[in-house]
């Protein structure tokens, strides 16, 4: 395995759940950043689908060592780029293109191309990469359906994300294929605006005790 895809793992494998986030302002994002590092949380997804979510990337990069930031909804070479110069540690995206796929491994970036069936997760290792997000997890037929790959495309390893729950993640997380979920759930749209950042560090705390194998 890569360096990258090495490192990849362990960034992924940093909690059980990675926090998918898309954040308001770029203060916002250094408070949530701040929050679900005290929680236990270090890996943090910020998805780039609004005009300032790259300066929430590169400030959190910037003012929270502590913090493993990604950037998500990458969807082109362009947001690959732009979110390696910005500080992230990982691209994640929700399909897996030809363009995307040749422009990170070009630029060795440790992305996690998103994956909903055998032929892409197939594709995705023909391309070099075995560290897959699986997407839109439960509507897909969620760990069931996962763990299905796990004997027949055993090198593929895999953060589901999209619509998982504290309720659902378990039976992802017991998955021999899984290193860890995604999900909205530690960062509540009501939470963030009442800037209630405590509530943002109890989830996350909660989160960190959800079991892994
Ligand atoms: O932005 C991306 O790259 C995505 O693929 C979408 C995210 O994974 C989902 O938005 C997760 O959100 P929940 O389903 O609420 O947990």
């Amino acid at each position: 395995m890569s360096a990258v895809e090495t490192r990849l793992r362990e960034i992924l494998r940093s909690g059980p759940v990675v926090p998918v986030y898309t954040p308001a302002s770029v203060p916002e994002a250094v408070a949530v950043a701040r929050a679900l590092v005290r929680g236990g949380i270090r890996a943090i997804e910020i998805t780039l689908r609004n005009a300032i979510a790259l300066d929430a990337v590169r400030a959190v990069a910037d003012e929270v060592p502590e913090a493993l930031v990604g950037a998500g909804t990458v969807l082109t070479p362009a947001q690959l780029d732009a979110a390696l110069a910005a500080g992230a540690m990982f691209l994640v995206s929700p399909g897996s293109t030809t363009a995307l796929l040749d422009a990170a491994r070009a630029t060795a970036a440790p992305l996690l191309p998103g994956t909903a069936n055998a032929s892409d997760i197939m594709r995705s290792l023909e391309a070099g990469f075995a560290t897959l997000k699986f997407f839109p997890a439960e509507a897909i037929g969620g760990a069931a359906a996962l763990g299905s790959y796990a004997a027949p495309l055993a090198q593929a390893m895999f953060c589901p994300t999209g619509g998982i729950t504290p309720q659902s993640a378990p039976a992802y997380l017991a998955l021999p294929n899984v290193l860890c979920v995604g999900g909205s759930w530690l960062t509540p749209k009501a939470a963030l605006a009442a800037q209630d950042w405590s509530q943002v560090e109890t989830l996350a705390r909660a989160a960190t005790a959800l079991a892994r194998t």
